[in-house]
């Protein structure tokens, strides 16, 4: 375990966040498209981290640990949960899944935004400790069928992984309802446009509760 995602390093509750940023989450069933509108996000924006989540399932042909994810044993995983290492964590498809609480704050006391690749119930968990600050999108594939097709071309998961992915898409997508967007992930550029938008939106409407306080009030005592 990377000790830079563990609690050791700060003294005090690191659960409590430093309310800078904003918490941009996207979540979709498995396949809709999320991990590559978030590539796409971090490579396009020099102002947004990625948070990058503990999970207890084995690792993908190509992913790499530190990067996609830190990969960890069951134990490694309840150990974090028992020093409340996580801001979030939750079990999907089986496995753990967690959001180290350093990282995200280190990124938002640097002024960064951050980015969360997490399931709706990491989504509920977040949203009751940083409520306002966080910005929920939901992604939707175009259709069922299509889903199945990338999951399929994607190539990371045998034909049982990827038929209980099938058979949860469904549970999944009715929690839309608990995000602030929900987009259709039919074409890619036009997805990502609406993504970037939304980001920028919510950028300007935090811009207004903050720093354009103090310039309304300089303007008006001219
Ligand atoms: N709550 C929570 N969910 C996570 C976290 N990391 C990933 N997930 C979700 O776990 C699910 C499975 O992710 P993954 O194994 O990468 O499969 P994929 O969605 O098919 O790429 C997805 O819905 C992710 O959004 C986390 O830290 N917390
Ligand atoms: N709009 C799209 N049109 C066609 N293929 C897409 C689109 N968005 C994503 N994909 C492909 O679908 C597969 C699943 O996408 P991925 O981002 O891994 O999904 P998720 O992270 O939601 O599980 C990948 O092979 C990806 O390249």
């Amino acid at each position: 375990m990377a000790d830079n995602i563990s609690s050791q390093n700060i003294d005090n509750d690191h659960r409590e966040l430093s309310r800078r940023g904003l918490l941009f989450v996207l979540s979709s069933p498995s396949g809709a498209g999320k991990s590559t509108l978030a590539s796409m996000l971090l490579q396009a924006d020099d102002e947004i981290a990625m948070s990058v989540s503990v999970t207890t399932r084995a690792k993908r042909p190509g992913e790499e640990h530190g990067k996609d994810y830190y990969f960890v044993s069951g134990e490694e995983f309840e150990e974090m949960v028992a020093d409340h290492s996580f801001l979030e964590y939750a079990t999907v498809f089986g496995h753990r899944y967690g959001t180290p609480a350093v990282p995200v704050n280190e990124s938002l006391a640097d002024g960064q935004d951050v980015l969360f690749d997490i399931d709706w119930q990491g989504t509920q968990q977040l949203y009751q400790r940083a409520g306002q600050d966080v910005v929920r999108v939901f992604i939707l594939p175009p259709t069922l069928g299509e889903l199945r097709s990338r999951l399929d071309s994607r190539n990371t998961d045998s034909p049982e992984i990827i038929e209980s992915r099938m058979q949860r898409a469904t549970s999944e997508i009715s929690h839309w309802d608990g995000y602030d967007y929900v987009l259709i992930n039919d074409d890619l550029e036009a997805c990502f446009a609406k993504v970037k938008q939304i980001l920028a939106t919510e950028r300007m409407r935090r811009a207004r509760q903050t720093g354009l306080i103090g310039f309304v009030r300089d303007l008006m005592a001219e």
